[in-house]
């Protein structure tokens, strides 16, 4: 089935082309209300947006289908990543695409606020001339403290540094090399940073922490005349008392591109000529929006393939090196995780994956996804992918151990699952590497699974396999292939019987009965 992407926000035509490109249909709406994505949503594989669209998790449940949501840009705090992670949703994002200009429109704010730019330029429009209330100052010698030292905070370093500005910061993640680098004396008190500055600027994810950081005590302790500039997140300047300390006289201008509540149409700010505000405009290049839409269109592509998403938010990218090594053998454990479920019977409270022979020591996780995802989506219980796969297993309260071994069983590689007792195992053969089963409840096998299988295990006698292939034959049924294998400790035997043709009820009735000392018959569909 073709994929199809839901973009919710405008988004560069070369990000669009290349979805299409590559066999992806995308449907461009904007301005959706809620309650018409929610309507939309089941129709998609995949979600792109930019700042605007909330992505609740009711648009996250109601996405049926939905397996990557993409944000072309930076924060993501308008996706329910939990919600997200729960449903086995990749969130992923375009991190470097806007930081550039995010960093530059925090200069522009700087610069506008220092220079009384728009006072002045609304004075010159209205056909006036007046210079003298328009004096301000230099960066120059100026210290400017950056709150949150990561990506634009980094590059807003750099250009400050440029300015002859002291950089004082505050960022409890940033360690004291890269500080020292990016010529920024770090401190690990807001507080004792706060007075030191002529400028502020803040470069934080809206986090519980982050918002309302800047509230009256810190306005209280600040320079006369500060100059304080948030092209992050709003509220993380308290907007509220911020309009207040303006109103006083202690800050001296503000230079603000985010909200506590977007599209901000009434803030207290509004009233301000010293509060520069832009509508969230810190991405609104050419370049960056080129860019957002070009790597974000990749990944969910990516994502949608079944691909490594480098960027995804809560999933560990895989290495293509360990991709490589045991990316083959995913499908072959959603296979085998499939058949435990029919043969088990139940969801299983131990399960063991013992990777061997060249794919020792390689990470199993991907393996562990696939396996539960053939095992849960059997009993159609969950949807399992390599986000949510620890999650699911702990809410069926599956316990999962892995391993390694050295020895394949004379295989160059194979997997080996256990299942409360429950065992089978898989190698891959030939040039397309189609899964071969090799071992199934301790019998050794070597026989490509069909779409549909009967196993038979009875007491080891001569005649059952002619017993088996009559009623099969009387049934209309026709084997494909088949493997025995027979276990001399025990006296029994395991036939593993791939089949075309309908399997009733009646059928297996009629086989159970057939076939004296029958242990066991399961019909198995892959
Ligand atoms: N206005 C706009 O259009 C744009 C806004 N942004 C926003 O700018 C902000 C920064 O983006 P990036 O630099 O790319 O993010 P980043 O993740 O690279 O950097 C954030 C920094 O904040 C630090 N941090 C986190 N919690 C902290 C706390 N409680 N106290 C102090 N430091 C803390 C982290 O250690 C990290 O170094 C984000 O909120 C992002 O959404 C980014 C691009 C465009
Ligand atoms: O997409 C946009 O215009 C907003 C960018 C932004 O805020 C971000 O990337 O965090």
């Amino acid at each position: 089935m073709t994929k199809k992407v839901l973009v919710t926000e405008k988004l560069a035509e070369a990000g669009l082309s290349m979805l299409r490109d590559r066999g992806i249909e995308a449907d461009v709406r904007l301005k959706m209300p809620p309650e018409e994505l929610v309507a939309a949503i089941p129709a998609y594989d995949g979600l792109i947006v930019r700042s605007a669209t909330k992505v609740t998790r009711e648009v996250i449940e109601a996405g049926g289908r939905l397996r990557v949501i993409g944000r072309a840009g930076v924060g993501v705090d308008n996706v329910d990543v939990e919600a997200a992670t729960e449903r086995g949703v990749i969130v992923c994002n375009a991190p470097t695409s806007n930081i550039v200009s995010a960093a530059e429109h925090t200069m522009a704010l700087m610069l506008a606020c220092a220079r009384n730019v728009a006072q002045a330029n609304a004075v010159v429009h209205a056909h006036e001339w007046e210079r003298g209330r328009f004096t301000g100052v230099e960066l120059y010698e100026k210290t400017l403290a950056i709150f949150g030292l990561g990506r634009v905070g980094g590059l807003v370093a750099e250009r400050a540094r440029a300015f002859g500005m002291r950089l004082v910061g505050y960022d409890p993640y940033c360690s004291p090399e890269r500080a020292e680098q990016l010529g920024v004396a770090l401190f690990d008190d807001v507080d004792a940073v706060v007075p030191l500055a002529d400028f502020i600027t803040v470069h934080l994810p809206k986090t519980k922490e982050t918002i309302g950081m800047f509230g009256p005590d810190q306005y209280a302790r600040m320079k006369d005349g500060v100059v304080l500039v948030n092209t992050a997140r709003g509220g993380i300047f308290e907007e509220k008392s911020l309009a207040d300390f303006l109103a006083a006289g202690k800050i001296g201008a503000v230079g603000i591109d985010v909200f506590e509540a977007e599209p901000c149409r009434e803030s207290p700010l509004h009233e301000f000529d010293n509060a520069v505000l832009t509508p969230h405009l810190g991405a609104s290049t050419r370049e960056a929006q080129e860019r957002a839409g070009v790597q974000i269109a990749e990944y969910v592509a990516a994502g949608l393939e079944g691909s490594i998403v480098p960027t995804a938010l809560n999933m560990a990218p895989v290495p293509p090196e360990v991709m490589d090594a045991v990316g083959p053998y995913v499908p072959a454990c959603q296979m085998m995780g499939s058949m435990l479920a029919q043969i088990h019977g139940e969801i299983p409270q131990f399960l063991k994956l013992c990777a061997g022979g060249e794919l020792a020591g390689a990470d199993p996780s991907i393996l562990v996804a696939g396996t539960l995802k053939g095992l849960l989506s059997y009993k159609n219980t969950a949807t399992v992918t390599p986000v949510n796969a620890n999650a699911v297993a702990k809410r069926h309260g599956i316990k999962v151990e892995t391993a390694s071994a050295p020895d394949a069983g004379g295989y160059a590689s194979r997997v080996s699952i256990v299942a409360d007792g429950t065992e089978v195992a898989c190698t891959l053969a030939g040039e397309s590497q189609a899964a071969r089963l090799v071992s199934l409840l301790g019998y050794k096998l070597d026989i490509a699974p069909a779409g549909q299988s009967l196993v038979f295990e009875y007491v080891d006698a001569p005649g059952r396999i002619g017993v088996i292939g009559t009623i099969l034959g009387e049934e209309g049924i026709n084997i494909t292939t088949m493997q025995i294998s027979a276990s001399p400790e025990d006296g029994r035997a395991l036939a593993y019987v791939n089949v075309e043709g309908e399997v009733t009820d009646a059928v297996l009735a009629k086989l159970r009965a057939g076939l004296s000392d029958l242990k066991s018959l399961w019909h198995v569909r892959l």
